[in-house]
């Protein structure tokens, strides 16, 4: 192997947080590597989040033309996926192509090197190319942001059948007339919604006992609610036990039913990308399922050695890989904080109605022994609420430490309920008292008009 590289700080993995990370370490001056064995910008660019909200952007606006006759006449509805297949390849990714993502990170003064990186030894990074291995040594610290592969449950039958994972149902060019949806999670819940509303024929698969398990009970009641009122079929609690595949599949349920479906989705979750990466040569557990950090995002137990994004296990989000990226660019420059704060984590999930929600559950704040007072308003009993009429479910949940007199969650269930949260997202952030949020003005007739109702509710 040729003579190491030497630089300030090597990235394995250009996630969202990486991506970020490697230039804005460039453009304040220091010697940056970043690698990627893929497609820098990570799954959220190419495979998650914006071809997934494309999808559902357009699904949306087939929903809301579908409404038309119980608000004002009528609307031929005839759905086409090949402006949204077209959409994702030409404004998403390019074709799957990150040449313009390879050029920007350039700009910024960081080099880049496609291959497969993994750590050798405390301070050194040895990278598998086309043209060979070569090694990186580095002056401050290696950066972690390896991200998460789909998980693949180990069903009887499922390896080997043409099931699709998120990377496949966001290149589809040709929709089949049925889909199973392994999984109620986000993932699932999004996709099969985004789906079914082009007129495939949708059945949701979740183990457990609801869908969209980390959020709100009363929040997956309304999406579960709104599913099987489009035609979508929800089906809980109940694990697979098989799956065949012969021109279609067959999936056997553990209550002794089977599903049909000419398509499969596995949804199932993720599987952080830290068995390859060379771990073990630092004293860590490449077994582990996330990397534990503290709150300046340094690796505990290794030094040197930095991690973001979703293998640190504080959540699978894009706006969680950035917030830890730039905890990171201010410990390696030698900043003074702020460090890492998770009491204001904030989630959307794009499904119709959306899920907003920041902080904890009810049974979270519960479970860590807080006085726990919660408040509740239903969309359609607001005033806003009843004027929209069709495609009005939804709530506002909060839910409040009495002790401090502050609120510690919330959820907005609704039209908008990912916009929603953001005023829940301050007071929860800011330790606003409640008092203070109860004298407020809410604009009449909004939706987050309901959060004043949902205060004043609180026991
Ligand atoms: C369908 C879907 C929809 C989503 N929607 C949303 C959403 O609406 N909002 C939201 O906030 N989040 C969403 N997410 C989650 C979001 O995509 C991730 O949280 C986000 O991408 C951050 O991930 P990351 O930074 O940990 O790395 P990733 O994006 O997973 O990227 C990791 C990168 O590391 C590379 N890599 C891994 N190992 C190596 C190695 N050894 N050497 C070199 N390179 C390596 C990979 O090739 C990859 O490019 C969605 C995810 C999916 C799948
Ligand atoms: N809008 C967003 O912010 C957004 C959208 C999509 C994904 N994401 C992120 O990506 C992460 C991964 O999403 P995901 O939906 O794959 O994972 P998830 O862990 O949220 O959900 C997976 C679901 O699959 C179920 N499951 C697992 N094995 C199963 C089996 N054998 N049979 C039936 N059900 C089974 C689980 O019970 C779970 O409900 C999320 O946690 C989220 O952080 C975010």
């Amino acid at each position: 192997m040729p003579e190491p590289e030497v630089v300030d700080v090597a990235v394995i993995g250009l996630g969202p947080g990486g991506e970020h990370l490697a230039s804005s370490l460039a453009t304040a001056g220091l010697s940056v590597v970043g690698v990627d064995r893929r497609l820098v910008g990570g799954e959220c660019p190419y495979f998650g989040c914006i071809p997934s909200k494309m999808m559902i952007r357009a699904a949306g606006a087939l929903a809301e033309a579908r409404r038309v006759p119980e608000l004002g006449g009528a609307a031929d509805v005839a759905p086409d996926w090949t402006t949204v297949a077209d959409r994702i390849r030409d404004e998403a990714t390019d074709d799957w192509d990150d040449a313009v993502a390879v050029e920007r990170l350039e700009r910024s003064g960081a080099r880049f090197v496609r291959g497969h990186a993994r750590l050798a030894g405390p301070g050194r990074v040895v990278v598998s190319t086309d043209e060979g291995d070569r090694e990186i040594a580095v002056r401050r610290g290696v950066v972690l942001n390896s991200g998460t592969e789909p998980a693949v449950p180990p069903i009887p039958g499922l390896a080997g059948t043409p099931y699709w994972t998120n990377r496949d149902a966001v290149r589809v060019r040709d929709l089949p007339e049925s889909l199973a949806v392994l999984g109620g999670g986000a993932i699932g819940c999004e996709l099969a919604q985004a789906f079914a509303r082009f007129g495939v024929s949708v059945t949701v698969i979740e183990a457990f006992d609801r869908i969209l398990g980390p959020e709100e009970p009363e929040a997956s009641a309304v999406v579960h609610a709104a599913f099987e009122a489009e035609g979508i079929a929800v089906r809980t609690g109940v694990g697979v036990t098989a799956v065949a595949h012969e021109g279609a599949f067959s999936i056997g349920l553990a209550d002794g039913t089977s599903v049909g479906a000419d398509a499969l989705l596995v949804a199932a979750g993720r599987r952080a990308n830290l068995g390859d990466i060379g771990l073990e040569t630092v004293g860590l557990d490449p077994e582990a399922r996330a990397i534990e950090v503290g709150k300046r995002m340094r690796v505990k137990g290794a030094k040197g050695l930095w991690a973001i994004g979703d293998i640190t296990g504080k959540g699978a989000f894009t706006h969680m890989s950035m917030y830890q990226a730039d905890v990171a660019i201010r410990d390696l420059t030698g900043e003074k904080g702020p460090w890492a704060d998770y009491r204001a984590v904030s989630r959307a999930t794009f499904t119709d109605p959306e899920v907003g929600s920041v902080g904890m559950t009810e049974q979270q704040a519960r479970d860590a022994k807080l006085r726990v007072g919660v408040g509740r308003a239903e969309l359609p009993a607001s005033s806003r609420g009843s004027i929209h009429k069709v495609g009005n479910d939804g709530l506002i949940k909060v839910v409040a430490d009495l002790d401090r007199g502050v609120l510690v969650g919330a959820t907005a269930v609704g039209p908008c309920g990912g916009e929603i949260i953001g005023m829940l997202v301050t007071a929860v952030h800011a330790r606003v008292p409640l008092a203070k949020l109860r004298r407020m003005h809410f604009a009449y007739p909004t939706f987050h008009r309901a959060i004043e109702t949902a205060l004043g509710d609180v026991s």
